[in-house]
C-alpha cells in the first residue's frame, strides 16, 4: 500500500499575460472543494492590481514584491511560503500565480529546496494558454513557449473566442511542443478541479532534463550580483522592450474621455487592467484589456477609499505620453 504524503500540495499557475490565470484562481477559490487555500501572487508592474482582483479575504492572499522572476522570486517566494506555513490556520493547499512574463521553472525550483520540500509537495505546473492570442503571444515573448514546455497541465482557454478548427489546430501545436502534458479545453478557465488539483503530475526529471543551464543562468541577475541599484519592475533577461506604466488617481475619470482613450491606445499596448472610478458611477469597475478586447465589469460599491488604479503593459511604451493622456481623462 502506498504511504500517504503528509506534505501540503502546491500548484503553480502560469501562462501569458491576460490568458486567464486570475480567472482560474478565482474559479478555484469559489468552487466548493472544502480546502483551505493560501494564494501567493506575483505580478508585473509597479502598482499592485492582482491583489484586488483575487476574490476572498486579504489574509488569504500574499503578494510578492514586483519581481524580475530570475533574482527576486526565490527569496520572496520562500519567505511567502514559510509565512503561510507558519499560520495558526495552516492551509491545506497552496496556489501560486506567476506573472504572465515569468518562466515558471525557477518558481518550481524554489519548492525543491530542502526547507520547503520537507513541508510542501509541488503538485503540478498549470499553464493557461490563450486560444484567442496564441500566435501573438508566442511572437511577443519567448517566455510563452517556455511556459507551455514547462506545463504538466495545459488549459487551452478562451475557446469561445475562436473557431473549432483553430482550437483543434492549437491543440495539435501545443501537444507537439509538450507531448506529456494533459491538455484541457476551457472557457473562463472553468475545469473539473479533480483534473487540476492534487493530481501529482509534477515531474522533477522532466524539469531537469530541459534547460538546466538556463535555470542556473536565470538565478544570476548581473545587476543584483554587482549590487547595482535597478528596478525589478522590468525583466532584464527577457523581453527588455516590454514595460509597464502604472497610474493611480484619487479623481474619477470622465466616461466619454476614458472610452475614447481606450479605443485609441498606442499600438504597443497589449494588456491593461485595474480598478476604475468613473464619474457618476456608484460602483467600482474591474477593467481588463487584452489585445484589442476590453471590458469593464461592475464589482460592488466602493469602500472608504475611491481611486483609479491601472496598469498598462506593452512594447516600446511612451510612458510620459500615456500618463499625460490618462491625466486628461480625469474630471
Ligand atoms: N471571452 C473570454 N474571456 C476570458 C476567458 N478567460 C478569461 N477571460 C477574460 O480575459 C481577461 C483577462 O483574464 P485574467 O484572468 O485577468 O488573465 P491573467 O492571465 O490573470 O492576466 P495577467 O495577470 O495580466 O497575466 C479578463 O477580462 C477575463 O474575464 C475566456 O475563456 N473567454
Amino acid at each position: 500500500m502506498e504511504a500517504i504524503d503528509p506534505r501540503i500540495p502546491a500548484t503553480i499557475l502560469t501562462g501569458a499575460l491576460g490568458s486567464g490565470k486570475t480567472t482560474l484562481l478565482n474559479y478555484i477559490l469559489q468552487e466548493n472543494h472544502g480546502l483551505k487555500v493560501a494564494v501567493i501572487v506575483n505580478e508585473f508592474g509597479e502598482v499592485s492590481i492582482d491583489h484586488h482582483l483575487v476574490v476572498g479575504t486579504d489574509e488569504e492572499v500574499v503578494e510578492l514584491a514586483n519581481g524580475c522572476i530570475c533574482c527576486t522570486v526565490r527569496d520572496d517566494l520562500q519567505r511567502a511560503v514559510t509565512s503561510v506555513l507558519a499560520r495558526l490556520d495552516r492551509p491545506q493547499y497552496i496556489l501560486v500565480e506567476t506573472t504572465g512574463l515569468a518562466d515558471p521553472r525557477p518558481v518550481a525550483q524554489t519548492f525543491l529546496i530542502d526547507e520547503l520540500s520537507e513541508q510542501v509537495r509541488l503538485d503540478a505546473i498549470v499553464t493557461v494558454v490563450d486560444a484567442s492570442r496564441f500566435d501573438e503571444n508566442l511572437e511577443l515573448s519567448g517566455t510563452t513557449a517556455d511556459q507551455i514546455l514547462a506545463g504538466d497541465i495545459l488549459l487551452l482557454n478562451k475557446t469561445d473566442l475562436v473557431s473549432n478548427e483553430k482550437v483543434a489546430q492549437i491543440e495539435t501545436e501545443i501537444a507537439d511542443m509538450n507531448p506529456v502534458a494533459r491538455v484541457l479545453r476551457t472557457t473562463n478557465s472553468q475545469v473539473d478541479l479533480r483534473l487540476l488539483l492534487d493530481v501529482g503530475m509534477f515531474q522533477l526529471e522532466r524539469m531537469l532534463e530541459g534547460d538546466s543551464a538556463d535555470l542556473i543562468a536565470l538565478e544570476e541577475c548581473p545587476d543584483c550580483s554587482a549590487g547595482v541599484p535597478h528596478s525589478h519592475a522590468h525583466s532584464h533577461l527577457h523581453d527588455d522592450d516590454i514595460s509597464s506604466v502604472s497610474f493611480i488617481s484619487e479623481r474619477p475619470f470622465d466616461y466619454e474621455k476614458f472610452g475614447e482613450l481606450m479605443s485609441d491606445l498606442p499600438q504597443g499596448i497589449f494588456r491593461g487592467k485595474g480598478i476604475l472610478w468613473i464619474d457618476g458611477y456608484e460602483e467600482k469597475l474591474i477593467f481588463h484589456l487584452v489585445g484589442d478586447r476590453s471590458q469593464a465589469v461592475a464589482d460592488g460599491v466602493w469602500g472608504d477609499r475611491k481611486e483609479n488604479r491601472l496598469v498598462f503593459i506593452g512594447k516600446h511604451l511612451d510612458r510620459d505620453s500615456l500618463l499625460q493622456r490618462l491625466q486628461t481623462c480625469l474630471v
